[in-house]
């Protein structure tokens, strides 16, 4: 396949590196407004660099948003409306109602799909298949380094670079309110929510905690099914380390997968 990405950061360069010789292409990059290239020979070979869906050469089979919600809600209409897949991780974009409206309408209007990248967290599965009975409650608690949260709401109650007794939780509240006010931090709480019980009813405690050296993601869901805890320790990306390296992963699972005839 040949593919396009959205953002050219953590994520975006994860997926260059792991497909290069791969049967995959990365054939083009969409580039936030201020990304300048940077020297001609540390750019990949045959990769264009394009401001906009509609600057870019060649056909395409799958574009990637790889580029946190900015990007995706910059772009996603244009593509999806065009009548491209697009795979994404910034899967908290769609707990803005309104956003979630307008892509779904430009798939629509395209017969294109909007494809979620499980990102940092598993069990997705279970949740799913627990909604389909009555999936009593669902909490999502996320719990990273001080320095991870930086940039985030957190910086508003905590001094990240000072010291800490201990875990001190920052957010508490809805899978919506935290998906909106995190945006590059909650992508997690919004997969939660929208393969359980929905992003008003999801309930989210995010926490800093300099004990850890992790990103630590924990699930608690009850229902008809019956209970399950889930339990994730994601080490985190070098480069960005309030990225989990699972989320790059996930977006390689998803590529590969879409391409595969055996969905699973
Ligand atoms: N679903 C999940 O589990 C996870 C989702 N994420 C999401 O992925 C996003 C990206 O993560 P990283 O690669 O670590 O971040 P990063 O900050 O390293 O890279 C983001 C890149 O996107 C670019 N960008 C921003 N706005 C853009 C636009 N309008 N058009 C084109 N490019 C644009 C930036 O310039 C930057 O190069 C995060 O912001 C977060 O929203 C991150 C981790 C886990
Ligand atoms: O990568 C992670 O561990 C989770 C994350 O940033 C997000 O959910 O946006």
């Amino acid at each position: 396949m040949k593919l396009a990405l959205i953002g050219y950061g953590t994520i975006a360069n994860y997926v260059i590196e792991q497909l290069a010789n791969s049967e995959h292409q990365v054939a083009a990059v969409i580039a936030s407004p201020s990304f300048k290239a940077p020297d001609g020979d540390r750019l990949p070979q045959d990769l264009q660099f394009a401001r906009a869906f509609a600057d870019i050469e060649g056909t395409i089979d799958l574009f990637v948003d790889c580029a946190g919600h900015g990007g995706l809600m910059a772009h996603g209409e244009d593509i999806l409306r065009a009548g491209h897949d697009l795979l994404t991780v910034s899967i908290g974009a769609f707990a803005d109602q309104s956003v979630h409206d307008r892509l779904y309408q430009a798939a629509n209007e395209g017969d294109s799909n909007i494809i979620l990248a499980s990102g940092a967290i598993g069990a997705l599965d279970i949740l799913r298949s627990a909604r389909t009975g009555t999936l009593k409650s669902v909490c999502y608690k996320g719990r990273k380094p001080p320095k991870s949260w930086k940039g985030s709401p957190a910086e508003n109650v905590l001094d990240l670079d000072g010291e800490f007794e201990g875990p001190q939780q920052h957010f508490r509240g809805t899978a919506r309110e935290a998906a909106l006010q995190y945006p590059k931090n909650a992508n997690v709480a919004a997969a939660v929510a929208l393969s359980g019980i929905g992003f008003d009813e999801t309930m989210v405690e995010l926490v800093a905690d300099p004990s850890i050296e992790r990103n630590i993601h924990e699930i608690e869901a009850e229902g008809a099914f019956g209970k399950c805890k889930f339990e994730i320790e994601c080490n985190p990306m070098p480069s960005n380390p309030r990225t989990s390296a699972l989320a790059a992963m996930s977006v390689i699972a998803n590529i590969t997968q879409y391409a595969e005839r055996l969905k699973f």
